[in-house]
Parts: structure tokens; sequence; C-alpha cells
């Protein structure tokens, strides 16, 4: 390995050598700003001076072959050679690096730079050499399978991912095959029918419930092909080696936001090209041995689920629907009795109340990982660990569990800014029945600084496993063996005006409805990985502003 990456680095100084030699000046320009700005020698050698192994040059920093997004063939327009210093060259040859450059808020761009030489030879050598550093690149797709869902968010969905994805992918030799879904439910079935194998990843160009569903159709197929039974909730799945890219193109595109910290397509089209990876937990529910669905960001009932469930009606708004079915819902200030127990996590280093918060390469979720790995030797991922559980009757306004932060635009730090990706747990959080007004300073922190877990009717719990059950279907359920209350149970249902709150709120899904008065919840420890690296940490945030693109390890 590290033979090949000393072989392309000697040749790059070659290649600066050479170039020197036969001109006097480094033949190194940047073509992006159609200058033909010559670099003093000088300069030549103070930036070769920074050079890594595994690092190509380019004029302003350096940058990793892993951000190489193509390398190609440069035509040299003949104006260029006939102007000034090249006029007396017989004949240039040049090659263009297209590479990842980093802007501001997370924001990636292909930005591009072109190599000029009068060799030949050299110049073929180098092109060469940097395809097969791409091709020894063993994460990156050569075939995606994409579903575009053309009526999510603002419609826009087919012209980003024309305009957009679809010309990155070109340029970086990846071969798509499309499918624009003409109903709910299509990318799901078309999963169970496709050979999902010969893919590198799959792409959804939509909001959370498009991921939602390509996600479900992935996870069932692969269960499937593996003779597991989703029902069981108990049976350990198998996990999904094939990656899924998110292009987002939603209303609220959380798990877009909270995986790579911006919703732009450009910079997610990136983050799929160079193959990036990131595990992702996923909580799976059941009711009475029977499979409901999967989720990997907001499983919430209560307000969450009554914002989703009124929203649905008014599709035709667009992303503005969540505003105004979010205020409807918070003026009716509808409240939710059950009961919900949970198990505590025990093994995961953080807390919901850390004040640091996931990011790319992630401590807390790598340790995750290896304390199952441990486990797995020793034989003992397979046992359910009958824990305490802890039991909590109350009257709700929310219940909401967050398997990842749930940041996105209308949140920047997210409804638990310390919860992890892939660290095996959920975040739980309880709001009890408050006035509007208190229930309206909770919300409001999820758009400030302050924590907004700091209130005597807001509590939040670390789990992996947590059970709901609505006052409404308890009552039913003890009614069964109570044959007297049991009319007046029905009585109740029938009735849902009279004076009990016996009303049942919907689940939202990750942004899909879920109506289920009981659920059992499990967190299945990075079942799926995305296309992402999670956020980045930037060294020094003022650096972005201007040219600087240091991360820090
Ligand atoms: C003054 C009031 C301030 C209100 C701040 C409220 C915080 C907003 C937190 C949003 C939580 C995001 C969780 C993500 C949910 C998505 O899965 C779901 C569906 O997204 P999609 O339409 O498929 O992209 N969107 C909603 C709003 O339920
Ligand atoms: N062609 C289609 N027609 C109608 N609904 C679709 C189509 N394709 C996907 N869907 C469904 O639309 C729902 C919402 O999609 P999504 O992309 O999340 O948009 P939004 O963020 O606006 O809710 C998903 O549940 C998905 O199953
Ligand atoms: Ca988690």
């Amino acid at each position: 390995m590290f033979e090949v990456l000393f072989y392309i680095l000697n040749k790059g100084m070659k290649f600066i050598e050479s170039a020197l030699n036969r001109d006097g000046e480094a033949v190194f320009t940047r073509a992006a700003r159609g200058l033909m700005s010559l670099i003093p020698t000088p300069l030549v050698f103070q930036v070769s001076g920074l050079w890594k192994p595994n690092h190509v040059l380019c004029r302003e920093n350096v940058v990793p072959a892993s951000e190489i997004v193509a390398v190609e063939e440069t035509e040299i327009d003949k104006k260029q050679c006939d102007s000034g210093k090249w006029q007396k060259m017989s004949k240039l040859h040049a090659f263009t690096v297209h590479y990842i450059k980093r802007a501001r808020n997370h924001r990636w761009r292909c930005s591009e730079i072109t190599f000029w030489c009068i060799d030949e030879q050299l110049c073929n050598q180098w092109i060469q050499a940097l395809k097969e550093l791409l091709d020894s690149q063993k994460s990156r797709p050569k075939q995606l399978l994409v579903y575009i869902n053309p009526y999510g968010g603002k419609r826009q969905g087919k012209r980003i991912y024309e305009q957009k994805v679809a010309p990155l992918f070109n340029l970086a030799s990846i071969s798509a095959d499309v499918v624009i879904t003409e109903h709910a439910n299509h990318a799901k079935d078309n999963l169970f029918e496709v050979n999902i194998y010969k893919y590198d990843g799959i792409v959804c160009v939509g909001g959370d419930g498009m991921f939602s569903e390509v996600m479900h159709g992935l996870i069932g197929r692969i269960q499937k092909d593996s003779g597991i039974d989703q029902n069981n909730p108990k049976t350990p799945l198998a996990q999904c080696s094939i990656r899924i890219g998110i292009i987002p193109a939603g209303s609220t595109d959380c798990i877009c936001y909270a995986t790579v910290g911006i919703i732009d397509p450009e910079t997610s089209a990136l983050h799929i090209i160079v193959g990036d990876c990131q595990p992702l937990d996923v909580s799976s529910i059941h009711h009475n041995n029977t499979f409901l669905k999967y989720s990997v960001s907001l499983l919430g009932y209560g307000f969450y689920g009554d914002i989703l469930k009124d929203s649905e009606k008014k599709r035709w708004m667009g992303p503005m629907r969540y505003d105004f079915s979010g205020f409807k819902t918070f003026l009716s200030h509808q409240y939710y009795e059950g009961t919900v127990s949970f198990q505590p996590a025990k093994g995961t280093v953080g807390s919901p109340r850390d004040k640091e918060s996931c990011r790319t390469g992630c401590h807390i979720c790598r340790q995750t990982k290896q304390l199952e790995e441990q486990q797995k030797n020793y034989g003992f991922e397979h046992k359910e660990v009958e824990d305490e559980w802890k039991v909590i009757k109350g009257k709700f306004l929310a219940i909401n569990a967050v398997n990842m932060s749930c940041a996105c635009p209308r949140s920047p730090k997210g409804l638990s800014p310390a919860a992890h990706l892939a660290d095996g747990s959920a975040d739980l959080i309880l709001v009890r029945k408050c006035s509007r007004f208190n229930f309206l300073r909770y919300l409001v922190r999820h758009t400030n600084q302050d924590d907004q877990f700091d209130f005597p009717f807001v509590d939040v719990y670390r789990v992996k496993r947590f059970q709901f059950t609505s006052k409404h279907l308890e009552d039913n359920e003890s009614d069964i063996k109570d044959v007297g209350k049991k009319r007046f149970g029905q009585f109740c249902s029938d009735h849902p005006a009279c004076c009990c709150n016996l009303a049942n709120s919907t689940w939202n899904c990750d942004g899909e409805t879920l109506d289920s008065s009981a659920v059992e919840v499990r967190v299945r420890c990075q079942l799926v990985k995305l296309f992402a690296r999670g956020i980045e940490i930037y060294k020094d945030e003022a650096a972005y502003n201007s040219s600087s693109n240091e991360l820090l390890s």
C-alpha cells in the first residue's frame, strides 16, 4: 500500500521538477479561475513541503486522495495556448483534478484544478497513476439504484437529481439506475423484486418519509433473504451492508441534516461519491408479536404524531403544512394518558444531558461497537438481559424517542442534542402535562441555546428498549378480565367525547404515521449504513471563511 503512495508522491515531485526544468517556471495553473497564474518557483517548493503520503497537491491546500472526485485528461484551449507565455511551447498536455472543497456550514463543493505539462508521457503517467489511486479506493460505489419521489417537499426531486446530482455521478463514473416513483410504497415494493446485490448503494431523493420507505424495503428484503422473521421482536436482525444515500428533497430532511450537517443535494452527492459510511441505529417497533415499523430519527406520540396526522391532509401546502399544523396542534393542547416502561441503556458512556454532541468519528459510538464485538466474542449477543424496567404512568403532551439528535433547520440542535447516531441507544423524552405557556417555553428552547430538558415537566432517559400502552388500551384489557366494567369501556371508546380523556394519538415514525395504542420498541445497534460521515468538526470555524479546510482529526 505505502509503496504505491510513495510512488505517486515521487511522481508528483518529478512532475513539478520536470516542468520546472523545461520552462524554468512551474507549469501549474488554476483553470477554475480561467487564469494563467504562474506560481513562482519558491512557492512551489514551499507548498510541496506540505505534501503527505496519499495526498495530491493543489494550489492552496493539500487534497487527500480520498477527496478526489475524478481525474480527466484536459483539452487545452487553443486561445490559452496562443497567448503570452505558452506561445513558445510546441504542445501542452494537461489533466484536471476535480476535488472536494469545504465551504461554510458543512457545505461541500466540487472544485477543479488543472495541471499543465509539456511532456505527454509524463502527463499520461500522471493520469494513469491518479486513476489507479481512485480505483484502489474500494469503498467508493460504482453502481447505484436511485429512487426519486417527484412529490416530496417542494416537488423538486426530479429536477434536483437531474441538475445537481446526475452530472456529479457521471463525472465520478458512477452508473445509476433511476426509478421515479409513481405511488407511495413503489420504492419499498421494488426493493423486494430487483437484484439489490448488484448495487453498491441505494439512493433516495426525497424527505424523511421517502428515506423511511427505502430503508423498510432494504431491511425487509435482507431479513427475507436471510430467513429472519421480522414479527418476532426478540430475533436479532441481519445487518444491511448495502449503504443508503439521501439526496434531500423533502420537507424536513432531518435525517440528512443530522448525519451530514446541511441540507444540500450537492454535498450529499459528494458524500456518496467518496463512499462515506455512517452506521445508524434503527428502532424496531412491534405490537403483540407483530412487526409494525422501523424508525431511525423520531418516533413521537402526542404532539409530533398529531402534527403529522393533521399535516398529511395539507400536503398541497408543501413544507409550510408543518407550521400550520404545528400551530393548530399547539393550540389544541391535547394530552394523552398511558404507561411508559423502559430499560435504561447500560454500557454506553454518554448521557442525554451531555454537552458534547455526536460528530464524525464519535468516540462514544466507537466504544459501543467495540463493546458489542467483545460481547459477540463471549457469545452474549443473543441473550436478552432482563434488566430492571422503570415504569412511569402519567398524562403526556409528547412522548418522543429519538435515535439521533433530529437536528433540522427548524431546530439546529435537535430534539435531543446529545443523542448519538450509532451508540445502540435512543433518548426517550417525556413531556408531561403542563400549561400551554410552559409547553411553548419548552418548544422555544429547541431553537436557542437554553437546555430544553431543564423543566420539571420534562424527563429524558437513554434507553435500549421501551414500551408504551395508552390508558385506553389498558382499560380495555383490564375490562376483558372484568366483565362488569367492560360495558363502560365500550361506552367510552364509542363516545370519545365523554368526560374521560381516552382519545388516542398516532405515532410520527420518521415522518410516516403509525396507528397503534401500544408499542414495544428495541434499538438495533448500527443496523443500517448511510453514505455520510456524521457532522464534521472544523478546527477553526473562522478559517472556513477564508480558504483553509483543515479538519480536526
Ligand atoms: C416557537 C415554536 C418553535 C418550534 C420548534 C419546534 C422544533 C422542531 C423540531 C422538529 C423535529 C424534527 C423531527 C423530524 C421529523 C420528520 O421525520 C418529519 C417528516 O419529515 P419529512 O416531511 O418526511 O421530510 N417532520 C415532522 C415535522 O414531523
Ligand atoms: N410517487 C409518489 N406519489 C405519492 N407518494 C409518494 C410517491 N413516492 C413516494 N411517496 C410517499 O411520499 C411520502 C412523503 O415523501 P417525502 O419524500 O418524505 O416528502 P415530504 O418530506 O414532503 O413528506 C413518503 O411516505 C413516500 O412513501
Ligand atoms: Ca442512537
